[in-house]
């Protein structure tokens, strides 16, 4: 089948390259000359473990290409819409005009009986308009909605392995034919069994936002708890773990530590809050509220923490930061806490460095004021503190007794509860983390 999916970042570039691996005939489309120019020439635009390797095999496979120009996109039977729905400056809401954008760039090459796919994340509503316009347009022209539920750092297997697969379509007649062809599109992966959830546009999109409203929630409760740990003496990693082993709470998603940031999480339950407003039901949604201030207070928590380990300021004290990503196994920084907190002590007088497997030059780009360092040896030289805000793997393996070398002062602030407490106080740190007593 020919597809074309437009807007090639964190989830367009990996659906494009995971479609022509399903053996499709794919045409990428981004208005990022530069990112074209790099996916065309097999190069990843962004860290994503096995991203690379997917997009050579299926560059060289020859069902894969990419380019700034929607024409190529002609002639595809189906178009997915990959485009950021990003949060509005100084609003709750989704900015949606690259949706739009792409929206308007499609009717020059859409025909009838085509099917556009929107798999980017938007209020609810938006499918139902968008539906509306293109059969005005094109009339003949078909849309359902498909929502992404890929984590980045794992966008390669959750692609071409989803949990599930949510269709969402019209109701009237053309609904068959759609289910079929989204059916043809993901048959492999139809194939195995995947739960599919067929259903109306709302539903659809809601699937979405509902999803990464439970998934913050979940966070913010455990942070809640992390909260009242530290005013009590408390362990939040063993108050997971206990209500954790409950299967109806389950383990996962309850780390508590920094909270969650990144292009989604953050921005999907505001935009999700204004879309309740505008539809008159924002008191269903006021929760959502509280989840966001929680976890954007466990950023001046972790910054309060660093003051009280460098015997009660920040000025002058050399501090080092290992993780700028909002979470490991990813180069993406937006909404990162990790930058965010780094940002903060440097505002408040500490001399901060930071370091990152994948993420520096995107940090270096959006932070120029702060000072980055290749290795986490080199950016503790001389620290006051260090403090670990994004769980890579390299920053939990690190042998605390050779990494004391070469601080100044052995503190160290775990900010994902990711380090192992008990080595690290042996091997002589003060060691401190968000909801867990002092080590
Ligand atoms: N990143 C994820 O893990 C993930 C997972 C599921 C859903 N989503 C949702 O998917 C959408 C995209 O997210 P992302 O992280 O890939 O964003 P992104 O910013 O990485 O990528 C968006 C891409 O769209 C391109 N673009 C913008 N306007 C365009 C136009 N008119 N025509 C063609 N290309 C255009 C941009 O140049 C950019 O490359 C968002 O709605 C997001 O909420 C993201
Ligand atoms: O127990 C946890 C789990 C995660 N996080 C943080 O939460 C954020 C988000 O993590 P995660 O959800 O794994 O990353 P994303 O790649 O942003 O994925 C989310 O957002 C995507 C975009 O909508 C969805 O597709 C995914 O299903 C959804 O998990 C990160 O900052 C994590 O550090 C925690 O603090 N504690």
């Amino acid at each position: 089948m020919r597809i074309s999916v437009i807007g090639c970042g964190y989830l367009g570039a990996v659906h494009a390259a995971s479609m022509a691996e399903l053996g499709h005939e794919v045409v990428g489309i981004d208005v990022d000359q530069r990112k074209v120019a790099a996916l065309c020439a097999g190069r990843a635009p962004f860290y994503e473990p096995d991203f690379a390797e997917l997009l050579q095999h299926s560059l060289a496979s020859g069902r894969l290409s990419f380019s700034t120009d929607v024409h190529d996109a002609a002639g595809a039977q189906v178009h997915f819409v990959c485009v950021g729905t990003p949060q509005k400056h100084g609003e709750y809401a989704a900015d949606l005009r690259f949706v739009q954008a792409a929206a308007e760039s499609l009717l020059q090459v859409l025909e009838p009986g085509e099917l556009v796919v929107g798999k980017s994340t938007v209020p609810v509503g938006t499918a139902a308009e968008l539906a509306r316009m293109f059969g005005e347009k094109v009339p003949g022209s078909l849309l359902a909605w498909n929502p992404e539920f890929l984590r980045e750092g794992f966008a390669v297997r959750d692609t071409l392995h989803p949990d599930r697969l949510v269709y969402g379509v019209p109701d009237g007649p053309d609904a068959e034919s759609i289910v079929a062809t989204l059916d043809e599109v993901y048959a492999p992966i139809v194939a195995t069994g995947t739960p599919k959830v067929v259903t109306d546009y709302a539903t659809a999109e809601m699937v979405k936002t509902a999803a990464n409203s439970f998934l913050a929630t979940k966070i913010s409760f455990i942070n809640a708890m992390a909260e009242l740990c530290e005013a009590t003496g408390a362990d939040v990693k063993q108050l997971a773990d206990a209500i954790g082993f409950d299967d109806r709470i389950g383990r996962k998603f309850l780390n508590a530590g920094l909270g969650f940031g990144g292009g989604c999480l953050p921005k999907d339950i505001r935009a999700f809050m204004a879309r309740a407003g505008e539809l008159g039901a924002d008191q269903a949604l006021t929760f959502l509220r509280e989840v966001d201030n929680i976890n954007m207070r466990r950023r001046i928590r972790m910054v309060e923490l660093a003051r009280e380990v460098c015997d009660g300021s920040l000025l002058g004290k050399h501090i080092a930061v290992l993780g700028a990503a909002f979470k490991p196994d990813s180069d993406d920084i937006r909404d990162s806490p990790a930058l965010n907190v780094a940002a903060q002590l440097q505002l408040q007088g500490a001399v901060v460095t930071v370091t990152d497997p994948a993420a520096i030059e995107n940090s270096r780009r959006q932070w120029p004021q702060l000072d980055y360092a290749a290795t986490p040896e080199e950016a503790a030289e001389r620290a006051d503190a260090v403090l670990v805000l994004t769980e890579w793997r390299q920053y939990r393996e690190l042998d605390p007794v050779a990494f004391g070398e070469v601080v100044a002062q052995k503190r160290v602030l775990d900010g994902r509860n990711a380090l192992d407490r008990e080595a690290w106080t042996a091997a002589g740190w003060t060691y401190r983390a968000l909801g867990r007593r002092a080590g």
